[in-house]
């Protein structure tokens, strides 16, 4: 029986690869929702080759969605074919809350978290790449979801649910993120303050969107996946550690009490990762390229340099502390790459101001367990984050 699939970011790095995945496999998937930004263009190209019946877009009105459907599926040769379209703020939730049986989060940021939610509360699996949502949502989106119901997507976290599936949950020690250490890897701070934002857009491994390359630079992305698994395998901050492996051939590892380690490899590409989400619990074949073991291979592993790149050890103490202070951390950071890619920011400001809004926050201001309490202390942090950034 097909799986019907809504896939919200449709038209981003994650999204799009999602639709090379369904396209792959005709047989297994149905594209039931597709969800978009601003890129009318490419998501009505999507609609009319994949024909979901409901189309949603956060930018533009419904007649320009509509129009450009229509024109995507007279190009495309398809006749009669006329979804539902909606549009705005909201329509991402919309989208989320659809019947389906696979809802794949791959929206950039805190603006992921009700969409997170709405496909939750459906009953839908949630594959998820929008790892902010979780990260920020904590306790409000561990209650609402079901055993396994979310599905990690991001590589990290799909090697480790991967490698927990050989082992017992309560045998575990302690859980090991790689890192590939980003473009700067090996700089110092000295030199970190004069990189640009095109050299930030150069990850070693990865073509992704601009958000988390720019966080693969600063180590964010690590710091936020740490929170990430801790909360996904309920293993506490402290048992939870990054390393640098620049060729991200390992994706994480688990250490088990008996010494023992189970890590999970292959090729950095996100389609693994991606396909899994969709079908899990099962696996669909011939996904990508295993690693070619006639070759000699050369893997290294180093530690963080914390001097350079804090952000991983302020993330550790965020997680540790919960509360808002996630939603605190990434809505700082949010502000901080916007600035840096308008030429507002050095890229050292970014963690900076992450570091100082952070000191700044009273967690007891907010509710971390109401959406509205989550999102009072995103808008401060961003708030904060705006004054700082304007008069450094
Ligand atoms: N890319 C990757 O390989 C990986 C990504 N992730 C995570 O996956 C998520 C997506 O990343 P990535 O695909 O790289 O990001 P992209 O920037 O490439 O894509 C983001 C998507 O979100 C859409 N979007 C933006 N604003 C809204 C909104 N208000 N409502 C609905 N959709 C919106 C964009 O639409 P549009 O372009 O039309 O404006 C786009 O489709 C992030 O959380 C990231 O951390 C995790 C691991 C790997
Ligand atoms: C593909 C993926 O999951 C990204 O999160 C990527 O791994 C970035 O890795 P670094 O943040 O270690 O550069
Ligand atoms: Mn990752």
């Amino acid at each position: 029986m097909s799986t019907r699939v809504t896939l919200l970011g449709s038209t981003g790095s994650i999204g799009t690869q999602g639709l090379q995945v369904i396209a792959a496999h005709p047989e297994r998937f149905e594209v039931e929702v597709l969800a978009g930004g601003a890129n009318t263009r490419l998501l009505a190209a999507q609609a009319a080759r994949f024909r979901p019946s409901l189309v949603a877009a956060a930018g533009g009105t419904r007649e320009e969605l509509t129009a450009a459907i229509a024109a995507a599926a007279d190009d495309a040769g398809v006749t009669g074919y006329v979804p539902e379209v909606v549009v705005g703020e909201e329509a991402a939730t919309i989208a989320a809350g659809a019947p389906t049986d696979v809802v794949l989060n791959g929206i950039t940021g805190a603006i992921g978290l009700r969409p997170t939610l709405a496909a939750l509360r459906s009953g839908a699996r949630l594959a998820l790449a929008n790892k902010e949502s979780l990260i920020i949502g904590g306790p409000i989106v561990k209650d609402v979801a079901a055993p396994e119901q979310i599905v990690p997507v991001d590589s990290e976290h799909s090697a480790i649910a991967q490698a927990l599936r050989s082992g017992r949950a309560d045998e575990v020690r302690k859980l090991v993120v790689t890192a590939s250490g980003g473009p700067f890897r090996g700089l110092d701070r000295a030199a970190l303050r004069e990189v640009t934002p095109a050299q930030a857009l150069k990850h070693p491994n990865f073509a992704m969107g601009r958000v988390i390359t720019t966080n693969s630079a600063t180590l964010v992305n690590k710091g936020l996946e740490l929170i990430e698994a801790h909360l996904l395998f309920d293993v506490p901050m402290e048992r939870i550690e990054a390393v640098v492996h620049p060729q991200q051939i390992i994706h994480s590892m688990v250490e088990f009490h008996d010494g023992a380690v189970i890590a999970q490899l292959g090729l950095p590409t996100m389609l693994a990762p991606i396909a899994l989400g969709l079908s899990w619990p099962e696996r669909l074949t011939d996904v990508e390229t295993p690693v070619d073991w006639t070759q000699a291979q050369d893997w290294r592993f180093e530690p963080l340099d914390d001097e350079a790149f804090p952000a991983v050890r302020l993330a550790q103490q965020v997680g540790a502390a919960g509360g808002t202070h996630p939603a605190v951390y990434n809505a700082a950071n949010e502000v901080g790459v916007d600035a840096f890619h308008d030429g507002a920011a050095r890229f050292t400001d970014i963690v900076d101001t992450i570091e100082q809004v952070l000191q700044r926050h009273d967690d007891a201001r907010f509710d971390a367990h109401t959406v509205e309490g989550v999102l009072a202390a995103d808008a401060w942090a961003r708030d904060e984050a705006a004054g700082l950034l304007a008069s450094a």
